[in-house]
């Protein structure tokens, strides 16, 4: 016994220049029919979740398929596959074609000489195929586009699952991702893993379908374009903050890569930004939100309907007096440990502002990305043994080194105008 839910569609000249389109999609579990031996002439991702069964290539060889994992069919390659009569399986199918499909081949999120990858969990792409098939309504003006759009993001979701790639490339790439605007080299980066150059490549490979050099450039021209759209650091600046000793070497590197130089590329986001340009460093993993506060807001939000809390929802209602109590109890701690905050960061910008003064005497720059990332290491450790979640640790000093480097950067900026320096 088995059920079966499938649809197929055909997308137009129009959708297929979008480079990847849906044909189909479907939603079956059971003890399933038997599946070739056929070969098609485009993709199919088949998202097994539960169960088991059996693959056989086209040398013979029998692979046993173990719920979750996943099995390509790729154009041009024999299959020949079926769940276990006795156990059956629960499968989602996506039928996908495109030009695109080359380039998730080259960066390995496409494998044809492996069809059978083990999952690690099915329920992320599992929610993508649902989407997709959900999409396939009949009727649905958006269906081609919607579910094209869909199978990029099955891709991603397929490689997020991947068991086989898990922990340790992911680690590899946050390590590298969190100093990749310090001026480590590639061979600095492989010696903190333990690791050769050559295994360094490979792993980096493995995860993200690159070289550790265009991985590392990759994020450090992210930051310095933000940098460049929402400050007004110099160009000079904005090269030492992502790693670069030489602008002019990073002006190359950038416009290369970005197809107009870094003066040009600021030109090209000048926009009037409400409340002036900022010279804060934005945090990229910190986002600017808008805060409640207790004057009515009336900004756009509002005007589509969007409410924000401006009261506190534990004020004087029909609480538990008991858990009113427990409530008052621990709010009182806060606010003592709150007190306590304040007056140790109050001490740390007494120190920093007297470096401050120190490196504009001495004509010192006033960042240094690499005492910041030895800070950042010893900052995690220190979380992760305190089980204090060690990317929140980094969060909030990254945050207070960009007060205090912003204030290094005005103290600076006083001293060369022989005014007084500020915090005096
Ligand atoms: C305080 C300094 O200046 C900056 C601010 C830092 C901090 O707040 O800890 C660390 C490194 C510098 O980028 C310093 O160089 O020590």
């Amino acid at each position: 016994m088995y059920r079966t839910w499938m649809r197929f569609f055909s997308p137009g000249p129009a959708h297929q220049r979008l480079g990847l389109v849906c044909l189909g999609v479907g939603l079956q579990h059971g003890a399933l029919p038997t599946v070739g031996p056929r070969t098609l002439d485009h993709h199919v991702a088949v998202v097994i979740r539960s169960g088991a069964g059996w693959y056989r290539a086209a040398d013979g060889r029998r692979t046993t398929v173990t719920a979750p994992a996943l099995l390509w069919l790729t154009p041009g390659v024999p299959h020949h596959y079926a769940p276990d009569p006795d156990t059956g399986w629960d499968e989602g199918f996506v039928d996908f074609t495109g030009s695109a499909t080359a380039a998730y081949r080259e960066l390995g999120y496409i494998e044809p000489d492996r069809p059978v990858v083990p999952l690690s969990d099915a329920s992320g792409p599992r929610t993508v195929i649902t989407r997709i098939a959900r999409a396939a309504r009949r009727g649905n003006p958006l269906l081609e586009v919607e579910t094209g759009a869909a199978v990029h993001e099955l891709l991603v979701a397929l490689r997020r699952a991947r068991a086989d790639l898990a922990p340790d490339g992911d680690q590899v790439l946050a390590a590298l991702a969190r100093d990749a605007c310090t001026p480590m080299s590639v061979a600095d980066h492989a010696a903190r893993h333990g690791m050769t150059t050559a295994e360094l490549r490979g792993a980096v490979r493995r995860a993200a379908g690159c070289s550790p050099k265009d991985y590392l450039l990759g994020i450090r021209l992210g930051r310095a374009k933000e940098l460049l759209a929402a400050t007004e650091l110099p160009v000079a600046a904005v090269a030492r903050r992502v790693g670069y000793d030489d602008p002019a070497y990073f002006s190359r590197l950038f416009t290369r890569r970005v197809g107009v130089a870094p003066v040009r590329f600021r030109a090209r986001q000048g926009r009037t930004v409400p409340g002036g340009w900022s010279d804060r460093v934005p945090d990229p993993g910190d986002p600017p939100v808008i805060q409640s506060s207790d004057t009515p807001w009336t900004g756009p939000a509002q005007r589509i309907g969007l409410t924000l809390m401006t009261t506190s929802n534990t004020g004087t209602g029909a609480v538990d007096p008991d858990v009113r109590h427990e409530l008052d109890r621990l709010r009182d701690s806060i606010d003592n440990i709150d007190a306590a905050v304040v007056h140790m960061l109050a001490e740390r910008f007494k120190c920093t502002q007297q470096v401050g003064r120190l490196k504009a005497l001495h004509q010192l720059p006033p960042a240094d990305p690499a005492r910041e990332a030895r800070q950042i290491d010893r900052l995690r450790r220190l979380a992760e043994n305190a089980k204090l979640d060690p990317a929140f640790a980094e969060k909030f000093l990254n945050f207070i080194i960009a007060e205090v480097i912003r204030h290094h950067e005005r103290i600076a900026e006083d001293t060369h105008n022989g005014r007084p320096t500020h915090g005096d």
